[in-house]
């Protein structure tokens, strides 16, 4: 097993070339945020915003969007009834970002399905909380036609998902587990905790080494899956990119933690393009 190091962060961290634009960044779309869990998918669309994503767009309940064009005009919003666009979005995004604050309703199940029935083998699809539950629930809702398949539970969603308490979650059984969920072995398990591990199908496992208990606040992990999906627009979405987005997300929050009791996650993300670069390479 490897750790993630600030080295590895620097290696995947490039410093931005002078002939480039926002297309050259990444287009993202991030699905979430039912009537109740607005936040979610704010605090998911901020961490990618913040990690440097060049479009992000997201699609949500109607009720959200005031309130984050308020917060972050950078950011272009869908209404989720609107399935006609929100299918063209799909196709149209390098990276897709599913699950924070979505919920477990019939709406929610209809919304995962036109991700896995239009996500194509060119994208990145990262796959959060309730996308999990929902897929725990109901294993045909899994979508298996991306390039990249990343999944971001914490200890109990992944126990929701792969049937393994979280007392016996070690990285054989893990591995094995997330085999069984995708065959085709294009996926990514990052298995959050206080010590996150990154897994692919290939045997290689990254140990998250920063990271502090200010983290244990709603709406970390939300952040953690926007800036991953931030991370693999801009960066090739390989396991090593994914374990930088894990190391930095920590690192700005010890940052912060020198200082603080608690860390916010929208405190985290506000600070990530001045740590991101002092990593620049
Ligand atoms: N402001 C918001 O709108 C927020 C919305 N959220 C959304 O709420 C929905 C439910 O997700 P939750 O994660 O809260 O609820 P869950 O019921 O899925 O899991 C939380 C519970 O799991 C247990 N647990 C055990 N090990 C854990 C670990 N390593 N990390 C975290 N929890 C662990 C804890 O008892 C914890 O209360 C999701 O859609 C999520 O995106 C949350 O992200 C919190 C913030
Ligand atoms: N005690 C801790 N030490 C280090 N990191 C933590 C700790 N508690 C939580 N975290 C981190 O915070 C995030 C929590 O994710 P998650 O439970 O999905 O949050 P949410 O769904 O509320 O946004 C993960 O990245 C996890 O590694
Ligand atoms: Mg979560």
């Amino acid at each position: 097993m490897k750790s993630i190091s600030k080295e590895l962060i620097s290696t995947v961290i490039k410093k931005r070339k002078s002939a480039t634009h926002k297309g050259n960044y990444g287009r993202l779309l991030l699905i979430g945020g039912s009537k109740k869990y607005g936040g979610a998918l704010i605090m998911a669309a901020e961490g990618a915003l913040n990690s440097g994503a060049g479009l992000v767009t997201v699609t949500t309940d109607q009720v959200n969007i005031a309130a984050l064009h308020t917060r972050d005009p950078e950011i272009m919003a869908l209404n989720w009834d609107e399935s006609i666009e929100l299918k063209k979005s799909i196709k149209s995004s390098d990276v897709v970002v599913c699950g924070m604050g979505l919920g477990l309703d019939e709406k929610a199940q209809q919304i995962l399905a036109l991700v896995r029935d239009n996500i194509t083998l060119k994208q990145t699809l990262i796959l959060d909380a309730s996308a999990l539950d929902l897929i725990g629930q109901q294993k045909d809702l899994l979508p298996l036609n991306s390039k990249i398949l990343i999944f971001t539970p914490h200890q109990m969603e992944w126990q929701r998902l792969s049937g393994i308490k979280i007392s016996d979650q070690s990285d054989e059984l893990n591995r094995a587990a997330l085999d069984k969920l995708v065959k085709n072995k294009n996926a990514i398990l990052v298995l959050k905790s206080n010590h996150t591990k990154v897994y692919d199908q290939a045997g290689n496992i990254y140990l998250n080494p920063f990271g502090n208990p200010g983290m244990a606040i709603g709406g970390m992990g939300d952040t953690l899956a926007g800036i991953i999906g931030g991370f693999c627009g801009q960066f090739p979405p390989t396991l090593e990119t994914v374990a930088a987005a894990v190391g930095i997300h920590s690192l700005v929050a010890d940052k912060i933690a020198e200082r603080q009791y608690i860390v916010r996650p929208t405190q985290l993300s506000a600070h990530l393009p001045e740590i991101m670069k002092q990593y620049e390479k």
